[in-house]
């Protein structure tokens, strides 16, 4: 497709094709075109070799890829003309902070940053003359900025779950006694993260159960645990305002609840946000919105809730064939079941009823953990 000049709503006279002024806006357009494809490859080489994620670096492939089709869209006979007329002052001019950066991070946030200003350049001055290509530049740039905002957050999430394994969904139990208890027993035997999923329960009686668990967990946990990560990390299911409410570390929303932009708005920018996800798109979404962990299911029938049909481990072989991002397999999931979990890639799993109604929880936890430990050696 070629850009017709001047078409739209953009009022403003038309500049004649000559003037140095378009032939000024042509020139830098190509030469961001240029900086944008360049920058998204260094994004994309990121996503592949060091995040080793297929999805963010497809997805950088995609951007870099409809960037070329945006400036096929102007003639190469113009932008040849441009380039031969104009000479550009800026080439060997380099910021001293460009030679050197301090990490691999850096290099990509560089990179990043250079891509979303270089879509905002081409954006405003496509202005002159191309309105409908200036449109397609605001789309990609909010493409791009999703990508680096998904890229840098899986980094960030994976270093935080980086050792969590064992994922355990509990009720409240029948009385605060009985979920102390158990509480505690989960605690001791190291579960890396505990849910709070509680059906039954009024909004107030959630509240109430949340703030025990918090001061439980910091009953149980051992000294300075917070920093060495020895205690459980503690999600709510469903609410992020009771998360909120009883300073929690993250909450879990499903496909019909609110999603993560809603969710962010309520709980902010720290804590964690977990998605579930039934299909490699939910899972491929969930990553692009910026969920610290995802939920991958249901993978066997559960006691726990009843479902219609099963991902089965298909699933998790997709996930884990290209997703970085931190992804528990639930639904059905046992001592028993495990190894064709663990076979299909995956080493986090959440579990309701192996752990929470097991007649001993700490030993069913132990044994699970043990299990996940060897998986992600094996998978390391
Ligand atoms: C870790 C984890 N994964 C998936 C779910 C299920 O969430 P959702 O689909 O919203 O269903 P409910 O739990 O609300 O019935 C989960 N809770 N935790
Ligand atoms: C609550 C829930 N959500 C699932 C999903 O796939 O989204 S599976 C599930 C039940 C998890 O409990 P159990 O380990 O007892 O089967
Ligand atoms: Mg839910």
């Amino acid at each position: 497709m070629t850009y017709d000049k001047n078409s739209g709503d953009d009022h403003r006279p038309n500049l004649p094709p000559s003037s140095g002024e378009q032939l000024a806006a042509l020139r830098i357009l190509d030469a961001n075109f240029n900086r944008v494809s360049e920058g998204l490859r260094v994004v994309e080489e990121y996503c592949r070799f060091a995040l080793e994620d297929r999805h963010l670096a497809q997805n950088a492939k995609e951007i870099r890829h409809d960037i070329g089709h945006l400036a096929a869209g102007i003639s190469p006979e113009t932008l040849a003309k441009a380039r031969e007329t104009l000479r550009d002052v800026g080439t060997g001019v380099t910021l001293g902070s460009e030679k050197t950066r301090a990490g691999i991070l850096d290099v990509v946030i560089a990179s990043t940053k250079r891509v979303e200003q270089s879509l905002r350049a081409i954006e405003e001055y496509a202005k002159l003359g191309y309105p409908q290509l200036s449109a397609a530049a605001k789309q990609l740039r909010y493409r791009a900025y999703t990508l680096a905002r998904a890229m840098l957050l899986t980094d960030h999430h994976r270093q935080q779950m980086a050792k969590r394994l064992l994922y355990v969904l509990i009720d409240g139990r029948a009385s605060d006694a009985e979920f102390a208890s158990l509480v505690r027993m989960l605690v001791e035997a190291r579960v890396d993260v505990l849910q709070l999923r509680d059906k039954r329960l009024t909004d107030r009686q959630l509240l109430e159960k949340a703030q025990l668990l918090k001061s439980l967990v910091e009953q149980f946990a051992p000294a300075g645990a917070e920093e060495t990560a020895e205690r459980p990390l503690l999600v709510m299911n469903d609410r992020p305002d009771l998360a909120l409410l009883a300073r929690l570390d993250g909450v879990h929303v499903g496909q019909d609840e609110l999603p993560v932009d809603a969710v962010r708005k309520i709980v902010g920018p720290e804590m964690l946000v977990g998605v579930s996800t039934h299909s490699i798109e939910q899972a491929r979404q969930a990553v692009l919105d910026g969920a610290s962990y995802i939920g991958c299911g249901p993978v066997f029938p559960s006691n726990t809730k009843q479902f219609g049909s099963f991902v089965g481990t298909e699933f998790l072989a997709q996930v884990a064939a290209e997703i970085q991002l931190p992804a528990f397999a639930i639904g059905g999931i046992t001592l028993e079941n495990l190894p064709q979990v663990t076979a299909a890639g995956f080493s986090r799993v959440a579990v309701s009823a192996a752990v929470s109604s097991a007649a001993d929880p700490a030993t069913a936890a132990r044994l699970l953990k043990t299990e996940l430990l060897a998986a992600a050696a094996r998978q390391a």
